[in-house]
């Protein structure tokens, strides 16, 4: 494994594509960013803001427009393509298809900048390569044709290919689309395994950001009032994740360390009882836009015990045997 001592910076970048009869179109603009060796950075920011531009910009794929990247304190400009795919692998989202490419052969592509003038795989080569399978938990793929793969398993060698590429910096877009809850977090923990044991700088963006907010280092965040990089916890202190959408409907609570959808209140209800059965009536009643509220003034008392809930409302009483009934009857007009 090679040393990682790579810094990436961005400095003052601007990035975008050239348009039709030559007007710049500029997509994200005064972007300083960096990542240090060991981190794992999370790039989130709503559809369509740039971050895809500037992760294959990163990687070397597109031309920018000012600013600069610097890697090591080395303008990426200066550094040729042959030398950048020994820093960086690139890991996209986009479905494989070609026909009888095995899984194997996927991994193996990730040696090209080893490779003779050929492409023939040495001993050392086919070891890197069953060794980045073994990693990503695919032993006994190898043969299986990447078209008749999951696209959990699909991920999981595209990431196989980026370790055979044996790079200190893994640069992924959005490596968790796609995926179940389960997958997105095995694929988050192995890339945390990379980033804490082997040192290899991660950088990825995601839309999945409860997962980030919890398992990133550090999140580089892209908002059209500004951009932000720094602890996920500071992002929150600071605000920033209430800056990410142009929606005034979604905001984020930062107790809960979640994302809402905000609603018109249908009525007031106090709320009593303990432990997971007021919690997740709580959640309940804000998923169907009831305010919840500790003062006296309420339109209904909701008592949630261990296997039962009563609502009061204007001296009537009635017991329910699930959070399901007690909403189906709040729920129904009166
Ligand atoms: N080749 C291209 N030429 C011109 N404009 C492009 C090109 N590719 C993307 N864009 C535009 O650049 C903007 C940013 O796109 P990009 O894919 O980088 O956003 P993103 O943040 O990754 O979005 P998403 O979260 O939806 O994947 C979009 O408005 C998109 O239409």
């Amino acid at each position: 494994m090679k040393k990682n001592n790579f810094n990436i910076e961005l400095q003052q970048l601007s990035v975008g594509y050239e348009q039709p009869g030559g007007n710049p179109l500029e997509i994200l603009k005064a972007i300083n960013f960096s990542a240090t060796p060991g981190e794992m950075v999370a790039l989130i920011g709503s559809n369509g803001i740039g971050k895809s531009t500037l992760l294959r910009t990163l990687a070397g794929f597109q031309p920018w427009f000012s600013g600069n990247i610097q890697i090591s304190g080395r303008n990426l400009k200066n550094i040729n393509s042959k030398e950048v795919a020994r820093i960086m692998s690139f890991v996209s989202t986009e479905n494989v298809r070609v026909p009888n490419l095995s899984v194997f052969d996927l991994v193996a592509y990730g040696r090209f900048p080893y490779t003779n003038w050929i492409g023939m795989l040495s001993e050392l080569d086919k070891s890197v390569v069953d060794e980045a399978i073994k990693n990503v938990g695919l032993q006994g793929f190898e043969n299986r044709p990447v078209m008749q793969i999951s696209d959990g398993e699909r991920q999981r060698a595209m990431i196989a290919r980026a370790l055979a590429q044996d790079t200190p910096v893994i640069i992924l877009d959005e490596p968790t689309a796609y995926l179940d809850v389960s997958n997105k977090y095995e694929i988050f923990h192995l890339l945390q395994v990379l980033a804490n044991k082997k040192k290899k700088t991660i950088i990825l963006s995601t839309h999945d950001l409860n997962i980030a907010l919890r398992e990133v280092d550090k999140l580089w965040i892209a908002t059209d009032c500004g951009n932000y990089q720094g602890a996920p916890e500071d992002a929150v202190l600071q605000g920033w994740l209430n800056q990410l959408f142009k929606n005034d409907h979604v905001g984020f609570d930062a107790d809960e360390g979640e994302f809402f959808f905000k609603k018109e209140f249908k009525a007031k209800v106090k709320v009593e009882g303990g432990g997971l059965p007021l919690t997740w009536t709580l959640r309940a009643l804000n998923r169907k836009g009831y305010q919840i509220v500790m003062q006296a003034e309420h339109d209904y008392r909701v008592v949630a015990k261990e296997n039962s809930w009563e609502l009061i409302s204007k001296g009537n009483q009635k017991t329910f045997g699930s959070v399901y009934e007690l909403m189906a009857f709040l729920e129904t007009p009166k």
